[in-house]
């Protein structure tokens, strides 16, 4: 028995170091046939487990091998590496660094030139599927398929996404940062609020909800209004309805909670095991896989009776091209299937909710910490909206691409440039063919299957991309790693180097427009990349641009908003302080925020984790106590 278990492990590890080696030499071969320097690492880093197992194979990596063979390249190897290195291994290594490992190769790249022409090249580079089977676990949908069919996919979901639902955006934007600010002034203790980051993700889900599916959800003491239709209610409800163990809103995050349990744990454990973490996961699963099964039910008859939902109405028009053209004999000869239909809904409600609330969470833990930056914003709303308007009377066509060009436009960008929500957008080479394309001014060859990872947070921090100035805040020579809004308003770098605003020949529907306002500062192509670039670009960036201006405008126009202090003073104490003595309190409030926004990684998105939170006071303009004078 005891030699049986022997030869078996003896063979698999002899197995093991066969495809280990072979796999390697035919990597470091590929590598080397670009011309292009490559450094080895013995485990694919981009891989999700070996970023979770980084913490044994990197210790006993560096143990074996000399320290010149893993010295430079270890920071790109590093769980998070993208947000925690920023430009940095860029600067030492070079705009493009190429890694060969026994199971690929891998070119990371910082340089706008090479990300433009990846971006623009759609067939030649494609998204590497395998990277998104989590995001196909309630069906295929638009971001986990390629080619033909996601062309057909983006045909069906485009058309939704257009100007009239932009305005819908917009005035759902004011409504709900309305219930997130009441909601914080009724539970705020002492004058603080710890759940700006669980609140933001609420208010992008209930817009997107609203705006996307015609689902109101609102905030605990708001009532739905009363044109809200019955059917609905049930989405909206704070106690879990009939048929189900926990609430919509619930059911959605605690998907995203446990997106990862559920990536990596096959079903069958997942389902049986007693651990509560797969129990929760099942639970948050199993919860809305129903909530959808019921609403696709409901859509299904609406299309049937001819009933239109409210807004986009996603859900509807998914159901229509099936349904409505099953009965007209398949007019468009487009058909999802129902779990495709799930599927893209699926990706809405989870590609449209965190990632906006992430930038709406930075932006403001950002204008607490830079108090200048909040008084220049205010000015600018009061300017352009007016201190006393009613922001019911806020006009979409008339007002939004002034606001974007305005100082509202300029803190959105720079937590775009700063803390971007997809810190790498992965691409690789077609699987069959080579591709040539121009790496510092040689025409290079990348062998089929190059994967390919933009780095946004490199390619954001780029010097020979972004005008930079000495650092305030840290004495660094340059501003580049710094949150500072006022970069918006410099000259762009030349005339001819200007961000195109030339459509794509080929419409493939979405917005087309710049994501920046003409009269700031035009980062240069492949430079600016928070929502990619190109025909693969994110479908719903107009949305989320619109919502964030809204809300920000919403919230600054009524209130400031500062870091708290109460853990280190009382108000009694506070208001006993002179000006001084108020600096030393607030700048140590500033330093731990900073230090607690530094922490944030990405699992799907990049935020805070682990718990981490800052805490902040909503204050009525005129009452505030630091961010009215104070200069960071
Ligand atoms: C600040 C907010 C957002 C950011 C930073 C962002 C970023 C991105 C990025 C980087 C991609 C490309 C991903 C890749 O190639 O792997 C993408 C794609 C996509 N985004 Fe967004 N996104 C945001 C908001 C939204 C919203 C509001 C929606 C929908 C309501 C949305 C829907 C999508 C979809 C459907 C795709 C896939 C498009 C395709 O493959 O054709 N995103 N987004």
């Amino acid at each position: 028995m005891l030699s049986a278990i022997l030869l078996i492990t003896g063979a698999f590890v002899a197995w093991w170091s066969f495809n280990f080696i072979s796999g390697l030499r035919h990597n470091i071969a590929r590598a080397k046939s670009t011309g292009l320097p490559y450094y080895v690492v013995p485990v694919n880093p981009s891989n999700n487990i070996a970023q979770a197992l980084g913490f044994i194979w990197i210790p006993i990596w560096k143990l074996l091998v000399p320290k010149k063979y893993w010295e430079e390249i270890v920071d790109v190897c590093e769980n998070n590496w993208q947000h925690r290195k920023k430009f940095a291994p860029f600067a030492k290594m070079g705009e493009n660094i190429l890694i060969a490992t026994p199971t690929s190769i891998t070119l990371h790249t910082a340089s706008p030139d090479v990300i433009h022409d990846i971006t623009s090249r759609r067939d030649d580079f494609p998204k590497p599927l395998e990277y998104y089977g989590i995001l196909a676990m309630f069906g295929r949908n638009i971001v986990t398929i390629e080619g033909a069919l996601w062309r057909m996919h983006r045909k069906i979901i485009s058309p939704s996404f257009n100007e009239k639902n932009s305005a819908l955006v917009f005035r759902a934007a004011i409504d709900q940062a309305q219930g997130m600010t009441d909601h914080w002034l009724r539970t705020q203790e002492n004058g603080t609020f710890k759940t700006v980051e669980h609140d933001t993700m609420s208010m992008a889900l209930n817009i997107i909800s609203y705006a996307g599916f015609g689902l109101r959800l609102s905030w605990p003491g708001q009532s739905l209004p009363d044109d809200a239709d019955s059917k609905i209610a049930r989405y909206a409800s704070f106690e879990p309805p009939e048929g189900h163990t926990m609430t919509f809103s619930q059911s959605i995050g605690g998907l995203l909670h446990h997106l990862l349990p559920l990536l990596l744990t096959p079903k069958l454990i997942l389902n049986h095991f007693p651990l509560q973490v797969f129990k929760e996961a099942k639970d948050a699963r199993d919860n809305y896989d129903l909530y959808m099964q019921e609403f696709l039910q409901q859509k299904i008859q609406d299309v049937r009776r001819g009933d239109r939902g409210v807004g986009m109405d996603l859900m509807g028009s998914l159901v229509a091209t099936s349904y409505q053209d099953k009965q007209a004999g398949s007019k468009a000869g487009i058909q999802l299937d129902d779990s495709e239909i799930i599927g893209n809904a699926f990706i809405m409600f989870l590609a449209g909710h965190e990632t906006t609330a992430n930038v709406m969470h930075f932006t403001m833990l950002e204008l607490a910490n830079n108090p200048a930056a909040q008084r220049r914003l205010q000015q600018d709303i009061d300017t352009i909206l007016g201190r006393d308007s009613d922001p019911a009377t806020w006009n979409y066509e008339e007002k939004v691409g002034v606001m974007q060009g305005s100082m509202l436009g300029a803190v959105m960008n720079e937590t775009l440039r700063v803390l971007p929500p997809v810190v790498e957008v992965p691409k690789k080479s077609t699987p069959t063919k080579e591709q040539t394309i121009m790496i510092d001014g040689v025409r290079r060859t990348l062998p089929a299957n190059t994967y390919l990872g933009l780095c946004v947070t490199g390619c954001q921090r780029n010097p020979r991309a972004w005008p930079a100035r000495p650092s305030k805040i840290t004495g660094a020579p340059d501003d580049l790693n710094d949150w500072v809004p006022e970069r918006w308003f410099r000259p762009s770098l030349s005339e001819d180097e200007k961000q195109s605003d030339v459509p794509e020949s080929e419409d493939f529907g979405g917005y087309a427009g710049p994501d920046t306002s003409a009269s700031m500062f035009r980062p240069v192509q492949g430079s600016f990349i928070p929502f990619s670039e190109g025909p693969r670009s994110c479908i719903g960036r107009r949305l989320a641009i619109v919502e964030v201006l809204a809300a920000l405008a919403y919230i600054f126009q009524k209130y400031s908003i500062e870091n708290a202090v109460d853990d280190w003073a009382s108000n009694d104490e506070v208001a006993r302080m002179d000006q001084g003595q108020k600096e030393t309190l607030y700048k140590k409030a500033v330093q731990r925020s900073r230090g607690v926004i530094e922490t944030c990684e990405t699992r799907i998105t990049l935020k805070l984790h682990n718990g981490q939170f800052v805490p902040l006071s909503l204050v009525k303009r005129g009452e505030e106590r630091f961010v009215d004078w104070f200069d960071s």
